[in-house]
C-alpha cells in the first residue's frame, strides 16, 4: 500500500477513474470524480454522515490558498482524498485533502495580454479526470493532458481553429467514452461555436461539431449545417461574425441512449436583425442539442430561444432524470437557461413536455403546447427594451442540483438589470477575420445601458419542482450572481452567495441550517465526498466572473481558496482584509457637450469592465468613479498602449481617437457628478 498521497498513490487511484467507476460512484459518493458528479449531472451526492440533524456542527478542517485575485468558478473534483481544482487564469492545484496541503500546481502560462478577449472574466469552470489524466480548457484555447501524479503535460493541443476571433476557453471538459469533449466562448466578439472530441490517450482529436453554419458559398460540413442556414437571413452576412452559438458550459451524458447533450449560446452580434435581417429561428442557437458522443452527429435539437435577441445563451447546466408525468416514467432533461423558463424536455428525442416562468419574465409570456416562446410586442423593440432577465440571465453558469427524493431542483436565480436599445451604426466592421479583432467592446449590435435600465436587481435561492412546474421554496439574497448548489441525501443544499456566506438549507422546507461567514463573494458550488470514512464538503472561493468585475457585494475580499469543512470541525475562519473604495473623483474639468457621445463610447468600450462611474461599486476590476481624479486627467495614458495590459487590458491605439478619450472623460466626470450627494 503506497503512502496516501504519494505519486504512487496518486497514480494508483486517478488510474481507476473510468466510466464504470464514475458511474458506480454516483450510488457510493465516495469520491466527485466529474464536474456534475456523474454523467447526469446532478450534484446530488448519496452521502448522509452530514445531514439536516448534526450540520450546525459543521466547521473549518482547513483553507487553501490558491493565489488567485480574479473570479474562482470551479468545481474541485475529489479521488480518495486527492483534490484538482482551477483557479483564475486556467491554473491546475492539486491538493491532498487529509492535510490541506499542496500536491503540485500547473500553471499553462495564459498571456495575461489577452485577457480582454474574454467577455466574462479570466475564469475556468475546473477540470476532467480520466484513466490517471486530468484534463484542462485553458483560457487561451489549448487544451492540456496532465499527469494526474506529477502536474506534468502529457498532451496539449490548439483547440481553437481561428485566432482572428477573440475564442476563450473557460468550461470545464467533459470525458466521454474516452474522448476529452471541450467547447469555448466569444460569442460576444463575434465567433461561430462548435465543440470538439479528442481521444483521452492520444490528444487525437475524433470530431467536431459546429453549432452554426458556415458561410452559405461553401460546402457545409453535414446535413444538420445544411438543415440550420434556410433558418438564416444571408443578408446579414452571420458568418462574417461567426453567428454565435458557443458552447461554454454545459454537457451531460446518457450511457444508456447514448446520447450526450450540449447546451449551446447566444447569437452573435447579440441584435437579431443584424444578424439575420429577414427574420429565422437561426438554429442551433441557444439550444438543446443532442450528439452521438462516438460521431459528433448531430441528432436532435429543441430551440429554447428561436431567433435570440437578449444574449439568452441555453448552456446553463443540464440534468438528466426520470420523472413521473401524467403517470408515465419519462426519461427527461431538466434545464434553467438565462431566459427565465424552467425546462422539461424528452431526452430520448428532444422532444417539448413544458416550461414555466422560474423567475420574473417580460420577454413572453409563455410557450405554446409545440414549444415556442409567445413573446411580448415589446420584447423586440429597437428603441429600449430592458429585458428581463437581462442578458447576464435568470439563471447563468451557477451549478443547479437535483435530488430525486425531494423532486426539486436547487439554482441561484436573478436580474441584473440592463437597457438593450439597437446600434442603427452597427457594421461588420472591425470583426473581420484578418484584421485585428476589435475585442475592445462587445460587439453585439446592440447600445447597453445607453438609458438607464428600470428594471430590478436581485438574487435568491430556489427550490424548482419539475413536476408541478412551480417553486417550493426561496431565500433572497443580498445582491445578484450568487453560487451554485449541491444537494445530498442528508436532506441539505449548500450553496454559497455573492455577499460571501456559505449556507446549508432544509432541502425539503429551505429552512437555513447553517453558515459560515466566508467574507468573499462566492460564485462556485460545492462539492462534497468521503476520505477514510469521513465526509467533507469544500468549496472554492473567488469574487468574479462577469458581473464580479464590476461589482462586488461585500466589503471583504481576499485570494482565491478551497474552504474544507467537516462535523466538528475546528480550524478559525481566515478573516479576509477589508476592501476600501476609494473617493468620488473630482474636479476633473470637461465639456458637458461631449457627455452623450462619451457616454455612447464609454458603454462600448469600458462599461462591461469598470461598471458605472460612482454608481457600480467596483468589481475586481476598479470602478473609475473611485480612482485617484489624476488618472482620469491622464486617462489618455492607460487607454493607449497602457500600463495595464499585462493585466489583460485591451490597448485602444486605432480603436480610439485622443478627442474619444476627452468624450469618455467626460461621461466619467460628469456620472460621478451627477451621482455626487448634495452638500
Ligand atoms: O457567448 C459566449 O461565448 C459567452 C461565454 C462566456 C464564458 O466563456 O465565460 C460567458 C457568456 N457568454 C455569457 O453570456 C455570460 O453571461 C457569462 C458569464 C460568465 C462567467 O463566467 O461569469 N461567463 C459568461
Ligand atoms: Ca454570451
Amino acid at each position: 500500500e503506497p503512502a496516501k498521497g504519494s505519486r504512487e498513490h496518486i497514480a494508483a487511484v486517478t488510474a481507476r477513474v473510468d466510466a464504470p467507476a464514475i458511474r458506480a460512484n454516483a450510488a457510493r459518493g465516495n469520491d466527485w470524480p466529474a464536474y456534475g458528479l456523474d454523467y447526469a449531472e446532478t450534484r446530488h451526492s448519496p452521502l448522509t454522515a452530514i445531514n439536516a440533524g448534526n450540520v450546525n456542527t459543521l466547521g473549518l478542517v482547513w483553507s487553501y490558498n490558491l493565489e488567485s485575485t480574479r473570479g474562482v468558478e470551479a468545481t474541485p473534483l475529489v479521488v480518495d482524498g486527492i483534490m484538482y481544482v482551477t483557479a483564475s487564469w486556467s491554473v491546475v492545484h492539486a491538493v491532498d485533502v487529509r492535510s490541506g496541503k499542496r500536491l503540485w500546481s500547473y500553471d499553462p502560462k495564459v498571456p495575461r495580454e489577452i485577457g480582454f478577449k474574454g467577455c466574462c472574466d479570466v475564469v475556468n469552470r475546473g477540470v476532467a479526470l480520466y484513466k490517471g489524466k486530468v484534463f484542462v480548457g485553458t483560457f487561451d484555447g489549448r487544451l492540456v493532458a496532465l499527469d494526474a501524479a506529477t502536474g506534468k503535460p502529457v498532451w496539449e493541443k490548439d483547440t481553437i481553429e481561428d485566432r482572428s476571433h477573440s475564442y476563450t476557453v473557460t468550461g470545464a471538459p467533459r470525458v466521454i467514452k474516452g474522448k476529452v469533449i471541450i467547447g469555448n466562448g466569444g460569442a460576444e466578439y463575434g465567433v461561430r461555436g462548435y465543440i470538439t472530441a479528442y481521444d483521452a490517450e492520444s490528444g487525437e482529436q475524433k470530431w467536431r461539431w459546429y453549432t452554426v453554419p458556415g458561410d452559405p458559398a461553401k460546402p457545409f460540413e453535414d446535413a444538420s449545417m445544411a438543415k440550420a442556414a434556410k433558418t438564416w437571413d444571408p443578408a446579414g452576412k452571420w458568418w462574417v461574425n461567426g453567428g454565435g452559438g458557443t458552447v461554454w458550459n454545459s454537457m451531460a451524458y446518457d450511457p444508456e441512449l447514448n446520447l450526450m447533450y450540449v447546451g449551446t449560446g447566444n447569437g452573435s452580434p447579440w441584435n437579431h436583425r443584424k444578424r439575420s435581417p429577414g427574420g429565422g429561428d437561426n438554429l442551433y442557437l441557444a439550444s438543446v442539442v443532442a450528439l452521438d458522443p462516438d460521431t459528433g452527429k448531430y441528432v436532435w435539437h429543441y430551440q429554447e430561444t428561436p431567433g435570440d435577441n437578449w444574449d439568452y445563451t441555453s448552456v446553463q447546466d443540464i440534468i438528466l432524470t426520470d420523472l413521473t408525468l401524467d403517470g408515465k416514467k419519462r426519461k427527461v432533461l431538466l434545464h434553467a437557461p438565462k431566459n427565465g423558463f424552467f425546462f422539461v424536455i424528452d431526452r430520448t428525442n428532444g422532444k417539448f413536455i413544458s416550461a414555466k416562468p422560474f423567475t420574473e419574465v417580460n420577454w413572453a409570456t409563455g410557450y405554446d403546447k409545440k414549444g415556442r416562446p409567445i413573446e411580448t410586442p415589446e420584447a423586440r423593440s429597437r428603441e429600449a427594451f430592458d429585458s428581463v432577465p437581462g442578458p447576464f440571465g435568470g439563471h447563468n453558469w451557477h451549478a443547479m442540483s437535483f435530488n430525486p427524493k425531494t423532486g426539486l431542483a436547487y439554482f441561484p436565480v436573478q436580474n441584473v438589470p440592463i437597457n438593450l436599445a439597437e446600434d442603427k451604426a452597427w457594421t461588420h466592421n472591425g470583426n473581420q477575420p484578418g484584421q485585428p479583432q476589435s475585442g475592445t467592446g462587445w460587439n453585439t449590435g446592440m447600445l447597453i445601458n445607453t438609458q438607464p435600465p428600470k428594471s430590478k436587481a436581485f438574487g435568491r435561492l430556489i427550490a424548482w419542482d419539475p413536476v408541478k412546474q412551480k417553486e417550493a421554496w426561496r431565500q433572497e439574497y443580498t445582491s445578484p450572481w450568487n453560487g451554485g448548489t449541491l444537494s445530498t441525501a442528508g436532506n441539505l443544499v449548500f450553496a454559497g452567495s455573492a455577499d460571501g456566506r456559505f449556507a446549508a438549507y432544509r432541502a425539503d422546507t429551505g429552512e437555513k441550517l447553517w453558515e459560515a461567514p466566508i467574507g468573499t463573494g462566492i460564485i462556485a458550488p460545492p462539492v462534497t465526498y468521503q476520505v477514510d470514512g469521513r465526509q467533507y464538503v469544500s468549496i472554492a472561493v473567488g469574487w468574479g466572473g462577469v458581473f464580479g468585475l464590476m461589482q462586488r457585494a461585500t466589503d471583504k475580499q481576499d485570494n482565491g481558496r478551497v474552504y474544507t469543512f467537516a462535523l466538528g470541525g475546528t480550524t478559525p475562519l481566515p478573516q479576509p482584509p477589508a476592501y476600501a473604495l476609494g473617493e468620488l473623483i473630482s474636479g476633473v474639468k470637461y465639456d458637458p457637450a461631449h457627455i452623450p457621445e462619451g457616454t455612447r463610447l464609454y458603454v462600448s468600450h469600458c462599461v462591461f469592465c469598470h461598471g458605472v462611474p460612482g454608481v457600480d461599486k467596483g468589481g475586481n476590476i476598479p470602478n473609475l468613479g473611485y480612482v485617484p481624479s489624476r488618472d482620469i486627467e491622464n486617462l489618455s495614458d492607460f487607454v493607449f498602449n497602457g500600463p495595464f495590459l499585462k493585466k489583460g487590458m485591451p490597448d485602444f491605439t486605432g480603436k480610439l481617437s485622443l478627442d474619444d478619450v476627452d468624450k469618455i472623460k467626460a461621461f466619467i466626470q460628469g456620472t460621478a457628478d451627477a451621482v455626487r450627494p448634495k452638500k
